[in-house]
């Protein structure tokens, strides 16, 4: 696949499997033979307790695997990618899917002003830019997160927690990804800057049929994404369903029934 094609679905993962390994002992299984299907322009909200492996599964299949992390096990296909042997589309990997880790928004990089991190994605990849153009590109980007002007020019530790959160988030969407996966994007925000991100990610599965892979425990992103919701308990997948009202639960799954429904 070249980069103007377009796979049929943005994510088909089989049966994947993933470990950690800390450089001792045997490598840990942290995903065990998880499979799902997120369509093109589709939404999936991956939920769980603490540690059930939501943000290894969300790096792995945004080809942002930290190191001692690999699959083991079956075979994602992300944007017609393999996350198990991406070789040299793994940069097409990483431009297609825009990603925001769990702790990208609190620990931006301290000596970069927000209009360097968010046009890093350009800057890293492009030996001439317009910058121009790309000053431009981020302003539009900063406005529609509701970050005040001026904010291009700040360094993160000027900004509220709630600001730098937008920052990664407008960082995430700077090359107009074919997917966003996003690890609990709404993390430090208030409600009216909620609002603002789930609009800036909708407008975008609605327009330009981004699809969108979701670590979130609340249910208002369910609704406003018609997603499929995926429960995982340690590291494997026990409810599934469009929507949380229709979900599919394994036996014994109780807790985890109250956790996707609070
Ligand atoms: N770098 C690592 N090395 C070894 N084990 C790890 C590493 N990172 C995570 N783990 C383990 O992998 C499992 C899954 O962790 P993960 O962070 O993916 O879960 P999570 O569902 O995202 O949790 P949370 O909601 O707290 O972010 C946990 O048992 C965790 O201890």
């Amino acid at each position: 696949m070249t980069k103007g094609d377009t796979a049929a679905d943005s994510i088909v993962c089989s049966d994947l499997s993933i470990a950690h390994t800390d450089g001792r002992g045997a490598p840990a299984r942290v995903i065990d033979g998880v499979s799902f299907t997120l369509g093109r322009g589709a939404a999936l909200i991956l939920v769980g307790s603490t540690g059930s492996g939501k943000s290894t599964l969300a790096a792995a299949l945004a080809g942002r695997a930290g190191n001692g992390v690999s699959v083991v096990g079956g075979d994602a296909l992300v944007e017609g990618i393999s996350v198990r042997r991406p070789g040299r589309r793994h940069r097409f990997l990483t431009v297609a899917v825009g990603y925001l880790g769990q702790t990208d928004g609190p620990s931006l990089p301290a000596r970069l002003t927000v209009s360097e991190i968010v046009g890093e994605p350009v800057t890293s990849r492009h030996r001439k830019v317009d910058m121009r153009a790309l000053a431009l590109r981020i302003a539009t980007l900063l406005d529609e997160l509701g970050l005040p002007l001026g904010a291009a020019g700040k360094y993160p530790y000027e900004l509220s927690a709630g600001m730098r959160q937008r920052v990664a988030i407008a960082r995430t969407l700077m090359l107009d990804p074919r997917l966003v996966i996003a690890d609990e994007p709404l993390a430090n925000l208030d409600v009216e800057a909620r609002e603002v991100v789930r609009a800036a990610l909708e407008r975008r599965q609605r327009e330009n049929e981004m699809s969108l892979l979701l670590v979130a425990n609340e249910a208002e992103s369910v609704a406003r994404f018609d997603a499929d919701v995926l429960a995982l308990r340690a590291g494997h997948a026990v409810g599934f369903g469009h929507g949380i009202e229709k979900m599919t639960w394994t036996p014994s799954s109780e807790a985890d029934r109250r956790l996707v429904s609070s």
